[in-house]
């Protein structure tokens, strides 16, 4: 599937929340979002704890709507989820005690040949270095392993978009830079738009060609920062100062 470009236009989004006394309001959650994401290019989102990343993502893949702007992919409207438009599901979506084999090839649905979906299946297993334990039930698995089983699952469908909500919060230290490297290998390989959501500094500029900082409160995109890759601390101390200043105006604002 060739990567798409993907963009926001102005998005602004609000969800009904219900506070402890029952009442119902609106909170707004993603206010005037503007982002273009080229065609095979790896942008990474960053942003203090519940400044909207995640619904970001959602818009992205289809599951959340705006009230107001609009989200695309090549120019179309983004207004359902579609499997080419591949949202990695958290590592809890897996069946445990199905095989990782069995995990990718179920995800694939029943369209064609049990042979070709298998074949499919172990391709995406094999290109995330799983392929001696394809065999294994999911629930023999570390954790990393089960990250990488669901982005298998995603890969399988051969997508041009990858969206992943912070796929690596959680595992260890060593396992997050093992699975950062091959993320980025994955996505040069595959040629995929990769949109990635993290609530690490570090990753974010490790693995985005470009930053974009989100202030909270409502979610914005502050600013975005290109990563020059043979000024890799210069990056990450422009990411720092953004969102150094968006704490500091969350502070100010509580
Ligand atoms: N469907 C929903 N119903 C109620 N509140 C929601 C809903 N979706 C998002 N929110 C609220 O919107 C805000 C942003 O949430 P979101 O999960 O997008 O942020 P985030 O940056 O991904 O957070 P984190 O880094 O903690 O994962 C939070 O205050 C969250 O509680």
């Amino acid at each position: 599937m060739p990567a798409h470009a993907l963009s926001l236009s102005h998005v602004t989004l609000d969800v009904q929340r219900r506070d402890v006394t029952g009442r119902t309001g609106t909170l707004r959650v993603l206010d005037g979002c503007s982002l273009d994401v080229a065609a095979g290019e790896s942008l990474t989102i960053v942003g203090p704890s519940a400044c909207g990343k995640s619904t970001l993502l959602d818009v992205l893949a289809g599951f959340a709507h705006p009230v107001a702007g609009e989200a695309y992919a090549d120019g179309t409207p983004i207004t359902r989820p579609a499997l080419d438009n591949g949202f990695v599901a958290p590592a809890y979506g897996l069946f445990p005690w199905r095989t990782a084999l069995a995990n990718v090839t179920f995800a694939l649905g029943s369209g064609g040949t049990p042979e070709a979906r298998e074949a499919r299946a172990l391709d995406a297993l094999d290109v995330v270095g799983l392929i001696d334990v394809a065999e294994s039930p999911v629930s023999e698995l570390d954790a990393a392993q089960k990250v990488r089983v669901s982005i298998a699952k995603t890969l399988a469908h051969d997508p041009g978009v990858l969206l992943l909500d912070d796929p690596f919060a959680g595992l260890d230290q060593a396992d997050r830079r093992l699975l950062q490297d091959d993320i980025i290998r994955i996505q040069r390989d595959a040629g995929v738009t990769l949109v990635l959501a993290t609530s690490s500094l570090d990753e974010a500029v490790r693995i985005g060609d470009r930053v974009a900082v989100l202030t909270p409160h409502p979610g914005r995109v502050d600013v975005v920062v290109e990563v020059d890759r043979r000024q890799h601390l210069a990056a990450a101390h422009r990411v720092w100062t953004a969102l150094q200043a968006a704490a500091t105006e969350e502070l100010r604002a509580a």
